[in-house]
């Protein structure tokens, strides 16, 4: 049995196992240096076996919000849970690995010598080896430290990190300084760690990144989170512009009234074209883009309406513009006619 495995209840054998803790439990989560607010009340599950992307610009929390995954540092208020256990109860259990933007590695030792010597620090641990083999770096083994290029000591962290078979993988801008074979090769040995079941959090700025590989993106801004959920489901979540020509009776101004909708939710413009206008539905609208265009199809209020949504790399652009709303751009647009 793995140790992730609940233990079965003996005395009833027929009750189903309980769900394991998620991986990672932050709620209410706010970090303050001074006037900042670096991480300001997020909330966030991440289940088991889950590969998730932290994406944001510069400044946005993320490496925050990780430092209190890994006990660095505490909440100012809220409360963060790994594995069902304090930050540092379970790193010190070794049950999370870390590969961070800096750690100490000592210029003077090989690569192998620096995972024999953390592996010596642990009671238990997968073999000098297989971090090696596992991190790619068997044909390095020999090689000074100072010797390494940038990626290549960043992938010595991550055999570093592997040693003690962690449950949870935390990895912030893993990629930072490598090249793009560099890259590849660490996505593929990070492709590897996922599919042995392992959870793995990532913090990153490139958005292809984010899209290749996570199953899920959790977009940052301002130490909140802005956005959360599979990258197609994301741009499709996200603001929806409906244009066409209003053919429905009264104004278009009722167009929110009329989709049971409060009066920001909506925002009618008029576009180009006499009778056309542009119809912007908000992404916190609780109808998506779709029901809103068929809504208005269904009930004829508008004629030969087009859908337009931004693209994840529109919202991702607009975040790190410092704005909230994204703009659509006609290229990137399904349309849908009536
Ligand atoms: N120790 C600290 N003292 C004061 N301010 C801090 C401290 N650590 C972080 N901050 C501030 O908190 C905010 C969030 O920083 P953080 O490093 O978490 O962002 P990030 O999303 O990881 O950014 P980057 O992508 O540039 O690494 C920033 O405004 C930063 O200047």
């Amino acid at each position: 049995m793995s140790r992730t495995d609940p233990v079965p209840d003996l005395a009833h054998p027929d009750t189903p196992p309980a769900d394991p803790a998620p991986a990672l439990h932050a709620a209410g989560v706010s970090r303050r240096f001074g006037a900042v607010r670096a991480v300001d009340g997020v909330d966030l599950s991440i289940p088991a076996g889950q590969v998730v992307a932290l994406l944001g610009p510069n400044g946005a929390g993320k490496t925050t919000l990780l430092d209190m995954a890994l006990g660095f540092s505490s909440p100012s208020s809220g409360s963060v849970r790994v594995l069902g256990q304090a930050p540092g109860a379970a790193v010190r259990a070794g049950r999370v690995g870390a590969v961070l933007q800096t750690g100490g590695l000592l210029k003077d030792l090989s690569v192998r010598e620096t995972v024999a010597m953390v592996a010596g620090c642990h009671r238990r641990h997968i073999g000098v080896d297989t971090a090696l083999d596992r991190a790619g770096l068997r044909g390095l083994a020999r090689r000074k430290v100072k010797s390494c290029s940038g990626g290549e000591q960043q992938r010595l962290r991550f055999a570093l990190a592997l040693l003690t078979d962690p449950e949870l993988l935390i990895l912030d801008e893993p990629t930072a300084g490598m090249d793009v074979g560099g890259r590849h090769g660490f996505w593929e040995a990070m492709h590897a760690e996922a599919a042995r079941g392992r959870t793995v959090v990532f913090a990153t700025h490139f958005l292809p990144e984010a899209e290749d590989f996570a199953d899920r993106i959790v977009l940052m801004q301002h130490g909140r989170i802005h956005a959360d959920g599979a990258p197609d489901a994301l741009a499709a979540g996200g603001a929806v512009t409906l244009s066409g020509r209003w053919t429905g009776p009264g104004s278009p101004d009722a167009l929110a009234a009329e989709l049971g909708l409060a009066p920001d939710a909506v925002e009618v413009q008029p576009a180009e074209g006499g009778d056309r206008v542009r119809v912007l539905v908000a992404a916190e609208a609780p109808v998506t883009g779709d029901e809103a265009a068929l809504h208005v199809l269904s009930r004829g209020l508008l004629r030969d309406v087009a859908v337009t949504r931004p693209s994840l790399d529109e919202m991702f652009l607009s975040l790190t513009r410092g704005t909230d709303s994204a703009a659509p751009s006609p290229e990137t647009v399904p349309e849908a006619r009536a």
